[in-house]
Parts: structure tokens; C-alpha cells; sequence
């Protein structure tokens, strides 16, 4: 990848305020790369401009970053451990790849229907040696494990998205949801037992589109 995509990626964690050092640089620079090269064998994307790839996917994934970490802050840790985190539907590590880059004190596990797709985040995670980051190939409905914490970024309405993976979700465990536009109707849909206690709008860098983190919980 370029230096010219490089400053950018510098760039827009820095409008993010997002302090990342120049080995966490490296890491998303290598996982781009990655995710070009196996692309073409693994069909992991539709997207495959590399300018496009940095502002759609990588920026957009970074995004979400502060958000998520301000809600980790507040959570008890035990020493030394890492609070583990399902990424649901993460296809080509989006954005789960980005968050245990950015994130090391979180433990992420991408879990997706396709086979090569969980391959290819086990193999980032030997190439990036990255030892909080795992790929699941499984349904995410057939999961035992319970997680404090249950991401997805275009994956499903949230009905589905809560539907699919309350099983796996920890007592006193939250849903963060990226979504494009606010998403009134899917909302309404939800079952009375679901409730979103906030909506996040965010801002991509280099982007001119709505997005916004819906977070859920059980009542
Ligand atoms: C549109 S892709 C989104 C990929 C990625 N999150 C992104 O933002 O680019 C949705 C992914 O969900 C996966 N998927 C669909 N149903 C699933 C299920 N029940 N459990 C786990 N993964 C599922 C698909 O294989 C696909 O990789």
C-alpha cells in the first residue's frame, strides 16, 4: 500500500482522536494488504480500489473505535486478562480485525458461515501475530461461548442480529451495532425485551455518509 494511503490512515486516526502507535499503523497497513491479495482467491469483498478499501472499510471500521472503548473502560477486566468480544458476520475481518489491532486489551473472535472467510482471519492473525484475534467458522446461532460484548457491521436487520446471537450474549452484556442511516424501522421491530439505550452518530474521515453505533441490551 502507498505512503499516500498510509498519511491518510495516520490522518484520519489523528481527526479520531485516536492515538495509535506507528506498529498499530503498520498492523492496518499489513491487514489492507492482506485483504487485497487474498481478495482475489477468497472473494472476501466486493470493494477493491484501494483508496476505496481505506476510507469504506478501514476508516469506516476505525471509526467505531473510540466509541467501543469508552464503553470497555468502564468494564471490570480480571489482571492481565482481555475482555473477549464477538464480531458476528465479519466476512473479511470487518471491522473485528480493526478492533483487535486498535484494541489489545480486547480478546475478538470473528465468527462467519463461510469457511475460507474464518480461515483468512486465522491466518491474519498468524501473519499479524496477533493473539487476540481469532476467526470461528460456525453459525453465529450455534455458538456455546458467551460474550460481554457482540458486534456486526453489515450483516443483518437488528432483529436478526439480536435474534441470531442472544444466546451468546453474557448476562449484563451489550449489542453495538454500525450502521449507515439511523435505522427507525428495524428498530421498531425489535421485541419488547430488546431495547436500545443509545445511538452514536459517527463521522468517517474522508467519508460523506451517515453512520451512526446503535447499542442494545436485554430489559
Ligand atoms: C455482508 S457481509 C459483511 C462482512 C463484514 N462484516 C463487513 O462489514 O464487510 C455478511 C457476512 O455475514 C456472514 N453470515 C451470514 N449469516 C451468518 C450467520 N448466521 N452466522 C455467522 N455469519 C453469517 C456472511 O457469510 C458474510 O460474510
Amino acid at each position: 500500500m502507498s505512503q499516500v494511503l498510509r498519511t491518510q490512515l495516520e490522518q484520519g486516526a489523528q481527526a479520531l482522536k485516536l492515538e495509535l502507535t506507528s506498529a498499530q499503523i503498520d498492523l492496518l497497513m499489513s491487514f489492507m494488504d492482506l485483504l487485497q491479495k487474498w481478495n482475489k482467491v477468497y472473494n472476501l469483498t466486493s470493494v477493491r480500489d484501494p483508496q476505496e478499501m481505506l476510507t469504506h472499510h478501514l476508516l469506516d471500521s476505525l471509526t467505531a473505535v473510540p466509541a467501543l472503548l469508552r464503553h470497555v473502560d468502564t468494564l471490570p477486566v480480571a489482571e492481565g486478562g482481555r475482555l473477549p468480544l464477538l464480531d458476528v458476520g465479519s466476512g473479511g475481518g470487518l471491522p473485528g480485525v480493526v478492533f483487535a489491532i486498535c484494541c489489545p486489551q480486547i480478546d475478538v473472535n470473528c465468527v462467519d458461515t463461510v469457511g475460507k472467510k474464518a480461515a483468512f482471519i486465522q491466518q491474519v492473525a498468524a501473519s499479524l501475530r496477533l493473539p487476540n484475534l481469532h476467526g470461528i467458522h460456525d453459525r453465529v446461532e450455534n455458538l456455546k461461548s458467551r460474550y460481554p460484548v457482540i458486534s456486526c457491521r453489515a450483516f443483518a436487520s437488528l432483529l436478526d442480529f439480536t435474534t441470531w446471537s442472544r444466546q451468546a450474549l453474557a448476562e449484563g452484556g451489550i449489542w453495538f451495532a454500525m450502521k449507515g442511516k439511523h435505522p427507525d424501522e428495524e428498530i421498531a421491530a425489535l421485541p419488547a425485551d430488546v431495547q436500545v439505550f443509545h445511538v452514536e452518530p459517527l463521522r468517517v474521515p474522508g467519508l460523506d455518509a451517515e453512520r451512526c453505533v446503535i447499542w442494545l441490551n436485554l430489559k
